[in-house]
């Protein structure tokens, strides 16, 4: 189930009901009242806002047990939720103000030619003299919203919008949100070549597999600035940083340690590979079909690069029978697929990430009982594994090395530098991934890929701070 908070506007009659018989029927219906706000008082009625936590199954008795209860009368329901996307969750502010002519002449004609004359003559000047410094596009095509599926590039804004707010607030990178209407390869490509010179990296968000592999490489190739397509390396650079502590708290080692990922699309594949790369040595990758298996042979080419992987099992299986005995299931998929029963079928000291948003892979309330460490994509649980933790660090580091891509060691150094937040006396089952409010993720991941980026030879620029 998931929850709501609800704000209740309404009246109530002094002389037929007080507040206690409205917080009773609202704790009847299922509600929790969280915060009350009056907002007209007098003698004989007083207005109140009232905002209750409802899960979706038990609002409307909510709102029908206070239509019903005498003395009130309901002025208005608004969800919490809606209210914060009114008129959309960011705008976009200037640096400077333009106070008299003298001002306008530098920042605006004439000015600003100068500048421009200067950029044509070494465009790297574009870095420091616009906003390419530190601002990401963050594009979508509408087509892999969260475990929503193909909503449309209108539907996909809100997510987007999000993601730029995070990187703003969490590493102050600017970030805008583009949601193109093509769900065309090539005219995707092709646009966001165009729009390009503005921007100081490409956050590809939400797009379906397997067009996302030939988008991201395709604009990797041809642009001299990052590519990133967060689903894929976001993802699989947060679920390594969990696993990494996950397996300190049971005692597992990577080597040691059987696999099994569902949903083998944008974020399963990067998982896998990166499982790989870090030493996993049994992987069961597992899609809509079943398991993806070694010697097999597949039309998609990333599941097929996955069937020549030696440490991919070769027995054909069901997702419900690969778990059994698993030590890890990572799941990418869609929510709701697993039950308490295939979760005890796993190894001792089990690991699952159900980590499809917004309903993970299992119910968590079915899973607790019955795995040593739990972790979904949400934030109403303990061990949120969400790729909010790398996007803005990675772009920090990125930005003000002016990297011209993120490759695996840099992504490697960020899984380290997020798993190293949490201290080894600090881990525990409810503890393996630090919270994205802590400010120590951010600088940390950051520093870890600058480093990287400079070791590999990809960072244009040294920043002060490593001088
Ligand atoms: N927690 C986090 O940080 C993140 C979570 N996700 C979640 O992971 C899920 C997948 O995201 P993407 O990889 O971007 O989407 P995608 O569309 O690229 O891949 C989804 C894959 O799951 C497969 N699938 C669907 N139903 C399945 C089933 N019943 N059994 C096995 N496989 C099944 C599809 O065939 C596809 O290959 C979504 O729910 C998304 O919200 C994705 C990225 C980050
Ligand atoms: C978190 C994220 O990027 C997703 O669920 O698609
Ligand atoms: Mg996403």
């Amino acid at each position: 189930m998931s929850y709501n908070s609800v704000v209740i506007r309404m009246e109530l009659i002094h002389a037929e009901v007080n507040f206690g018989e409205v917080a009773s029927a609202i704790a009847k219906a299922g509600g929790d009242i969280t915060s009350i706000d009056v907002i007209r008082s007098g003698p004989d009625f007083s207005v109140r806002d009232i905002t209750v936590q409802v899960g979706d199954s038990n609002e409307t008795e909510v709102i029908q047990a206070l239509k019903e209860l005498p003395g009130t009368k309901l002025i208005n329901v608004s969800d919490r939720t809606f209210l914060a996307h009114l008129g959309g969750k960011i705008s976009i502010q200037p640096t400077l103000s333009i106070k008299n002519r003298d001002d306008l002449s530098r920042v605006y004609t004439p000015g600003v030619a100068r500048v421009c004359t200067a950029i044509h003559e070494n465009p790297r000047k574009a870095f420091s003299l616009t906003i390419k410094r530190n601002t990401v596009a963050v594009i979508s095509d509408g087509t892999a919203v969260l475990g929503l599926g193909d909503i449309g590039p209108h539907a996909a804004a809100p997510v987007m919008e999000g993601k730029a707010m995070l990187f703003k607030q969490l590493a102050d990178v600017d970030a805008f949100p583009i949601c193109l209407d093509t769900k065309d390869t090539e005219e995707i490509i092709r646009t966001i070549q165009a729009i390009s010179p503005i921007f100081g990296g490409i956050n590809l968000e939400d797009i379906s597999s397997p067009r996302c592999f030939e988008i991201e490489t395709r604009l990797a190739e041809t642009l001299d600035i990052p590519v990133f397509h967060d689903d894929q390396h976001g993802t699989a650079v947060v679920v390594i940083a969990g696993l990494i502590n996950a397996l300190k708290v049971v005692g597992k080692r990577m080597e040691h340690i059987r696999v099994v990922v569902n949903g083998i699309g944008a974020a399963g594949v990067s998982i896998c590979k990166m499982l790989l790369a870090a030493g996993v040595t049994r992987l069961v990758p597992v899609d809509r079909e079943g398991a993806i298996v070694y010697g097999g042979s597949y039309e998609l080419p990333m599941w097929d690069w996955l069937s020549k992987q030696p440490q991919v099992e070769a027995k054909p299986c069901s997702l419900k029978e690969a778990i059994v005995g698993a030590d890890v299931f990572i799941g990418v998929s869609r929510g709701g697929l697993l039950q308490a029963e295939d979760v005890q079928k796993m190894a001792p000291d089990s690991i699952v990430f159900a980590m499809a948003n917004p309903h993970p892979e299992i119910d968590p309330q079915q899973a607790l009982p019955h795995v040593r460490v739990f972790a979904t994509g949400r934030s109403d649980y303990p061990n949120q594994i969400n790729n909010v933790l790398v996007f803005p660090g990675i772009f920090r580091g990125t930005l003000d090395c002016r990297a011209r891509t993120i490759n695996e060691p840099m992504k490697l150094a960020a899984a380290r530098a997020i798993a190293s937040v949490v201290y080894d006396n600090e881990l525990n089952e409810q503890y393996i991934i630090p919270s994205i409010f802590n400010e120590q993720v951010v600088s940390k991941v950051r520093h870890a890929v600058i480093e990287a980026a400079i070791l590999t030879g990809v960072a244009r620029r040294i920043p002060p701070d490593f001088r």
